[in-house]
């Protein structure tokens, strides 16, 4: 036989036998799988490729709400996956103990066996790391980080001052403005490094390269198929330049903090090194590599997240103008001078500020895909677990989309509408406030739920609270007025040309609104420019 014919044989050979077992796996799939039964689009119920793609182009979250409109409330969407779309489901899935994180947060981890709080599935592991970072990031670690957070955000604030001069103000990308500020305070909080990605452009290249990891590391969890293949590969090749190029940025960041005394500030490596010493700690043992995992996680899970709920705010102020009124003038009232502008009873008394932020991250959920649980392979209790009277058998992720849930009219009416007054006691009814509570989730719920949750209402009040004290803003004039809200007539479901759009890469990727500033009578007196010497 010639060595063509035997090419081809081989050839004919291999075809047939992966077209015959793709059907038969994809015919088990559907005509005799446990979730065979279950509506859902056709290509999502023989393989995972539906969510894959659709990560690839971002819109997963948009998808997720439309598929529910076509096919009720609970859906297939994966071979192995079942979504809800209701406040049962949410508190049935999250609040319950015995699901933990789906094996996808495999994907998230940069170095295999090495967690952080965020992708660790292992309950206990979980507990020991969550207690050290829960120090560093709750309220009470919030009120010795507070003061080197209200530095950055004056550099934020003296950024925006300098775009503004009296005859024109150039237009701010808030986007990029808010993510190096978010970076720059997670800088300190983990590591005790100044970036400085407000002030100069060296470090500027982590922010893109995390946006690519995100969009990767997203795709892999959807389509984990991906992440077991070869082409896994190939796409660790398309961030491997930036990639090294952060790693060496991280070592500089550990070597940097390990040179200096382990107490000389409040951030990660001295609240775990306290717990390490601490020999009454059952957690005692602490892997320094476990704690640079947790400091890398925090720009991802701190940074990006926050600097999305933010970014959104300011768009949806400018949209509002009523809305910004109302929160200027609470803001412009509750204070007298710059200093009270900290944590504390009169930052909480702004009950409008938080409606704002509240709503805010109700139409654009910074973290807006569904999160994915699964029971533990090694649960052996034989009660069943139920989800909303659905039976979920082991090995069937199960989880509710923020976003499709956040857009669930049921819950919000008109949900594509920024009403902050929905969330105030004196203009909701206390009924209605119980059931859009129940359903909000931006945090996520339970025992997962976001550990820094004080710390992004800390900072999202602050930097709004100073900016309103201190400059009036409107949309930047032209073209640029139209940056980061829906285009009418798409077909893409972005169509709502007043709804932040978000890029569901996990934490959702963004771009705008651009702004103009023009600074209040207390910004000339407060701040001197640059130049002139710092405030
Ligand atoms: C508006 C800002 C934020 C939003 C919307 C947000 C949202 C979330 C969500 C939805 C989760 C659950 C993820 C999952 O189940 O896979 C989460 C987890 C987490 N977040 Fe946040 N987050 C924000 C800010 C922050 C900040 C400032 C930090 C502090 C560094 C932080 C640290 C974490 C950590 C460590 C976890 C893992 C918690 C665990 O599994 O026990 N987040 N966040």
């Amino acid at each position: 036989m010639a060595f063509f014919d035997i090419l081809k044989c081989t050839a004919l050979y291999t075809f047939y036998s992966v077209t015959f077992f793709a059907i038969g796996v994809f015919s088990y799939r559907l005509l005799l799988h446990p979730l065979r039964g279950y509506p859902g689009p056709f290509v999502a119920k023989i393989s995972d490729a539906h969510n894959g793609f659709f990560a690839i182009n971002k819109r997963l979250h948009i998808v997720t709400r439309e598929d529910h409109i076509k096919y009720g409330s609970v859906m297939r969407h994966g071979p192995n996956k079942l979504v809800f779309n209701t406040v049962q489901a949410l508190h049935d899935i999250y609040g319950n103990e015995r699901f933990i994180k789906s094996h996808i947060y495999n994907a998230t981890t940069q170095t295999p066996g090495v967690y952080n709080t965020f992708n660790v599935i292992d309950k206990d592991a979980h507990r020991s790391k969550l207690k050290i970072v829960g120090k560093v990031v709750n309220e009470r670690g919030m009120r010795f980080f507070e003061p080197t957070m209200q530095e950055q955000i004056n550099i934020f604030l003296r950024t925006l001052g300098e775009s503004s001069s009296e005859s024109s103000a150039s237009p701010v990308n808030m986007t990029d403005n808010i993510r190096n500020l978010a970076c720059d305070i997670i800088g300190l909080l983990a590591f005790g490094y100044p970036l400085e990605l407000q002030t100069t452009a060296t470090n500027h290249f982590m922010v893109k390269g995390m946006a690519l990891a995100n969009w990767l590391v997203n795709t892999r969890m959807q389509w984990f198929r991906i992440q077991q293949s070869r082409i896994n590969d190939l796409l660790i090749l398309l961030d491997t330049g930036v990639r090294e190029q952060y790693k060496r940025l991280l070592e500089r960041m550990i070597k940097g903090r390990l040179s200096e005394d382990k107490h000389i500030r409040h951030d990660l490596y001295s609240i775990a090194s306290e717990a390490n010493e601490d020999l009454a700690n059952p957690g005692g043992s602490i892997r320094l590599s476990d704690i640079w995992a947790e400091a890398a996680a925090f720009f991802p899970a701190g940074a990006f997240s926050t600097s999305g709920a933010l970014s959104a705010l300011f768009f949806y102020l400018v949209r509002y103008p009523e809305c910004y009124d109302r929160l200027a003038s609470e803001i412009r009232s509750t204070f007298s001078n710059r200093a009270e502008i900290k944590s504390g009873p009169q930052l909480s008394s702004c009950l409008y500020l938080r409606a704002c932020i509240d709503e805010s991250l109700r139409i654009s959920p910074p973290v807006p895909g569904t999160l994915w649980r699964e029971r533990a392979s090694s649960d052996n209790d034989p009660r069943p677990i139920i989800v909303e009277g659905h039976e979920i058998p082991k090995g069937i992720q199960v989880g509710v989309n923020s976003y499709a849930l956040h857009h669930n009219d049921a819950y919000f009416p008109e949900p594509f509408r920024f009403m902050p007054e929905r969330w105030l006691p004196s203009e909701s009814s206390e009924e209605q406030r119980k059931i859009m509570n129940a359903a909000f989730s931006p945090f996520s719920i339970g025992y997962r739920t976001c550990a820094g949750k004080s710390m992004a209402y800390l900072e999202s009040s602050l930097v709004i609270a100073l900016t309103l004290w201190y400059f009036d803003f409107e949309a930047a004039p032209g073209k640029l007025a139209m940056v980061g809200g829906g285009t009418p007539g798409s077909l893409d479901g972005r169509a709502h040309t007043n709804e932040y759009q978000l890029y569901d890469t996990f934490n959702g990727a963004h771009d705008g609104p651009y702004l103009v500033f023009r600074p209040r009578e207390d910004y000339i007196k407060d701040f001197r420019l640059r130049g002139q010497g710092s405030s």
